[in-house]
């Protein structure tokens, strides 16, 4: 028991440590007054410094705060692992498999397999844009169905923007009502409330889901992760079953054909194209769909900025069709917007967790072999000194004197940065603008007159996401 609270030496700051649960219960307590994880390192920043530890259960636990520490943990290579851990292998048939919670020579061989053959089947290139063209125009169409009603905004983005990446993943596409994947996509937004990205209580005491399946999330976790697996597993076996070896549709064939070659990586196996869909599914829909839904939200919240967009689009490509990606670069104001939506909105706050591969040095502090390391991205996004009123929706903040767009990458990382950025980036872009502008060109977005409040504050999780919202859509004149 003694041991369990003794630090390694020059850890870095952070309260002292009780016997099994570590730091929970300061933890816990904070969490509940403040109501989301990155407000309750932000909380022991303020007493504790840039680099704060904890021992949550049986995980010690570090949070970045700030430009510099965040560079190092994204740019040197003994931070480059990913957590380990029960609730990390509860995805993936119990190994350390797919590709966002891997690491070394799999991770490695892996990313290089899913990027090369992403961009083989369009992923980054016009081929991609063109795909979005077709969402976009599906999207809009069924948004016209239902003009001057209310319309349920937090998750109308979900299936196009899935859509986009399935093709390239399976080939196919699904039909805007599918009620199949939309029940599919919800257990995916239900899963990342219900976890957080350090793992949460499900792996800092695994044991509590013997006692308690429902409360720690157990029992739902598994729920969702074993419909998402039955649902992949039909798309592989369909693929099997139809698969031309000398051509590949989609990033599954290419899979399956490079499992039957002799000299394939040891990690090309069926639970690990599973396990691969599974994360690129999770991190793929969640992110964009939840960034779109905030961007719809501060539109209705500021007119004026709508307002400013629109004559932007009208002044860019006038009135018979709406932007393409290609477009963006005369739409400096519609990036803007975007951007500061990313910034404000925070959506992965503390991106996704990295963990130190050996015994290193963070910051001038001891940090112990696997240690989970979170990037406070949201402490960049929202740092004081340098962007002075981050509480304020100001899109000009990323423009510079010229009139272009200016990224102050030090503290604008959305996207995490270093060899675990985000592998969706291009596809992530692509899908925001166009969805974005495509729906300022056609509609006025304004409340919903039966529930005019607008809330802000999202719902904490794995990614923020906002609370459910309607808005009302009218079709604008001329367009
Ligand atoms: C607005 C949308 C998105 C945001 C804000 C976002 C953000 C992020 C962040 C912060 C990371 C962690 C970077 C790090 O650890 O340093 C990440 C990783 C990742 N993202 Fe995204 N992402 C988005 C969309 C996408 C899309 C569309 C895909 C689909 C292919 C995707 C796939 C991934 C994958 C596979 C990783 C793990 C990469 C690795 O560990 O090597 N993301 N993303």
């Amino acid at each position: 028991i003694y041991n369990d609270t003794k630090k390694p030496k020059n850890f870095p700051n952070g309260p002292s440590w009780l016997p099994v649960i570590g730091n929970l219960n300061i933890y816990k307590k904070l969490l509940g007054s403040l109501g989301f994880h990155h407000l309750v390192w932000c909380e022991l920043s303020k007493k504790y410094g840039n680099v704060v530890g904890l021992k949550l259960g049986r995980n010690i636990v570090v949070c970045v705060l700030g430009p510099d520490a965040i560079k190092e943990v994204m740019t040197r290579e003994e931070f480059d692992g990913r957590p380990d851990g029960y609730l990390f292998r509860l995805r993936t048939f119990g190994k350390r498999l797919g590709i966002v919670f891997s690491d070394g020579e799999l991770w490695q061989k892996q990313r290089k397999f899913s990027v090369n053959h992403l961009r083989h089947f369009g992923f980054g290139k016009k081929d991609m844009d063109m795909k979005i063209e077709v969402e976009t125009k599906d999207l809009i169409d069924v948004f016209r169905k239902q003009c001057d009603k209310p319309i349920e905004m937090q998750t109308a983005f979900d299936i196009s923007v899935l859509n986009v990446l399935w093709s390239m993943m399976a080939g196919n596409r699904f039909s805007l009502d599918d009620i199949r994947l939309q029940t599919l996509v919800n257990c995916i937004h239900h899963t990342f409330t219900l976890l957080d990205i350090s793992g949460g209580i499900l792996n800092q005491m695994p044991v509590l889901r013997h006692f308690a399946p429902d409360k720690t999330g157990f029992n739902d976790v598994v729920y969702g992760i074993e419909k998402l697996m039955v649902f992949l597993r039909e798309v592989v076996d369909e693929h099997k079953s139809t698969l031309c070896s000398s051509h590949s549709r989609d990033l599954i064939d290419s899979f399956i054909t490079k499992m039957d070659q002799p000299q394939k990586h040891e990690s090309f196996t069926d639970e690990q194209l599973l396990s691969l869909c599974l994360d690129l599914l999770m991190a793929g829909s969640e992110t964009t769909s939840n960034t779109l839904a905030f961007a719809i939200l501060y539109m209705v919240k500021y007119p004026e900025i709508q307002k400013r967009v629109q004559d932007e689009i009208h002044e860019a490509v006038g009135v018979n069709r709406w932007p393409v990606y290609e477009d963006r670069i005369r739409m400096p104001y519609t990036e803007a917007v975007l951007m500061e939506v990313q910034r404000i909105a925070n959506v992965p706050p503390l991106g996704i967790a990295h963990r130190a591969i050996r015994d290193t040095h963070l910051q001038g502090r001891h940090i112990p072999k696997d240690t989970i390391i979170l990037p406070c991205l949201y402490s960049i996004h929202m740092d004081k000194d340098f962007w002075k009123d981050p509480e304020t929706f100001r899109p000009e903040r990323f423009i510079g004197e010229e009139g272009k767009i200016v990224i102050p990458e030090k503290y604008f990382a959305p996207f995490g940065y270093g060899k675990r950025r985000c592998l969706g980036e291009a596809l992530a872009k692509s899908n925001l603008f166009s969805f974005f502008s495509a729906i300022l060109y056609n509609f006025d977005i304004q409340k919903d007159p039966e529930h005019p409040e607008i809330d802000m504050i999202g719902r904490d999780g794995v990614t923020i996401a906002p609370k459910p919202y309607r808005v009302v859509l009218h079709p604008r004149a001329d367009y």
